[in-house]
């Protein structure tokens, strides 16, 4: 076992097991506290909220309360390991949740695997949060199980693996290129992986410019072709090839986005590449190929990864915290591609605005205190601009700084 394991064994294991553990917020210390925060006086707050649902806001923890969701079909690159296995990541994504954003989260890891189960399942226990944000749920039933559910729920429903992924890859992806000297619309790129994190961070590649006829996606079973018999969403991506292997596809490639697993690529993969290669290996703990073997094929490559040990670390934690801080913040009854398209700009701006932008700082780094005021309000104002808040404007207490941004997207 590595010094990393035995540290992190260690860590989870010291004091009171685990991250994490639930604060009181009222006083509790008398008789009169006990009937105010229990009975009788908790049936008041009930019977409001029975009459107006939407005094839940009010009286309870939901307007600040997240539920971090999976059921451990896909955690992290390790696999479907089970719903138990996958507590740690979610208390981690629940950390990130309070520490980055104050919002307070839960996760819930349930053993079920059959989608319209788990969109009932999710969906009944919705009442209790404000937003829910799905995690490491395998494709392609992600997909499925995220649409119903946005179509069923008032809250936002938010598939960190796909958006939050997107997101950072976006925003990375711009100033890479930017700094490399290319254009979107002319890069080929290669994409290792067709699941969930693939598909929305090449949708958003689409959306940035780039050319579906210049991106080559690798599944488990090489290229999709349209030599396969190919179904659902890797449909759209199969290319008139007669290539199969990742190692075919990789000549000439200017992009190398790695959303699969440990050790898929070679460094002669990486050789074969264009000069000043981008190449973002993204699989967790352990990427496609360690950046220092990406560095020996390719010295002036722009590399990320989406650990916390490496320059540029694209992951998606870097955007769930300020996304559900925005939309909670402005009631938001979902998170829509224009909150999503401001915190890519956001992301992107904030790192090339900084001394240290260069090709070892693509993106800002996840403990940047700058995050949480910078990025949070232009989702807000996407949020207003785009007609899905539901509070008040004047009610936010970043409401001035939203006022011109908001009307910009008006
Ligand atoms: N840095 C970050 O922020 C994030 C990183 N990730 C990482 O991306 C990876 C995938 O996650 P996610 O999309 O949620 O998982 P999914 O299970 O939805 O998708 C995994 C995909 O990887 C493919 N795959 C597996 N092994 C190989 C291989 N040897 N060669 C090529 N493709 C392979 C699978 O192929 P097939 O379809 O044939 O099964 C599938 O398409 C994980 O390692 C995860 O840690 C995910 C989200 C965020
Ligand atoms: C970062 C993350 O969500 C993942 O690797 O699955
Ligand atoms: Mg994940």
């Amino acid at each position: 076992m590595s010094t990393i394991e035995q540290k992190a064994l260690a860590y989870h294991r010291q004091g009171s097991a685990g991250k994490i553990a639930i604060e009181v917020t009222k006083s509790v210390g008398t008789q009169e506290d006990l009937a105010l925060a229990y009975s009788p006086g908790v049936a008041a707050p009930c019977v409001e909220i029975q009459r107006e649902p939407a005094r839940a806001y009010e009286y309870t923890a939901k307007g600040n309360l997240v539920g971090v969701i999976t059921n451990g079909s896909a955690v992290l690159g390790l696999g479907n390991i089970g719903a138990l296995a996958g507590k740690p990541v979610m208390e981690g994504k629940v950390v990130l949740f309070k520490k980055f954003a104050g919002i307070d989260a839960f996760d819930i890891e349930i053993d079920e695997t059959d989608p319209d189960k788990l969109v009932d399942i999710i969906a009944a226990l919705h009442p209790t949060f404000g937003g829910i944000n799905l995690e490491d749920i395998k494709a392609p039933e992600c997909f499925y199980i995220e649409r119903k559910l946005r179509e069923r729920l008032a809250i936002p429903v938010f598939h960190d693996d796909q958006h939050g992924t997107a997101i950072v890859v976006g925003a990375g992806m711009i100033n890479a290129l930017q700094l490399s000297g290319r254009e979107i619309g002319n890069v080929k790129i290669v994409c290792s992986g067709a699941g969930a994190a693939a598909m929305a961070c090449l949708d958003l590649l689409l959306d940035l410019g780039a050319k579906r006829e210049n991106i080559f996606v690798c599944d488990s079973k090489g290229v999709l072709s349209t030599r396969r018999q190919l179904d659902g969403e890797k449909a759209a991506w199969a290319q008139d090839t007669g290539a199969t292997t990742l190692s075919q596809v990789m000549v000439g490639a200017d992009v190398f986005l790695g959303v699969s697993g440990p050790g898929v690529l070679s460094p002669r993969d990486i050789e074969q590449m264009s000069k000043q290669p981008i190449v973002f290996t993204l699989a967790n703990p352990e990427p496609e190929l360690r950046p220092e073997l990406v560095r020996e094929a390719a010295p002036d490559a722009i590399i990320a990864t989406g650990r916390s040990d490496y320059p540029n670390q694209i992951n998606n934690a870097l955007c769930f915290p300020y996304l559900f801080r925005a939309a909670l913040d402005s009631g938001a009854s979902t998170i829509n591609q224009e909150m999503k398209r401001a915190c890519v700009m956001a992301l992107a701006e904030m790192a090339r605005s900084d001394s240290r932008f260069g090709k070892d700082y693509v993106v800002p780094g996840l403990l940047d205190p700058r995050l949480l005021s910078g990025v949070t309000p232009k989702i807000a104002a996407a949020a207003y601009g785009s007609g899905v808040a539901r509070k008040q404007l004047d009610e936010l207490v970043y409401a001035e700084d939203l006022k011109d941004l908001a009307e910009t997207l008006l």
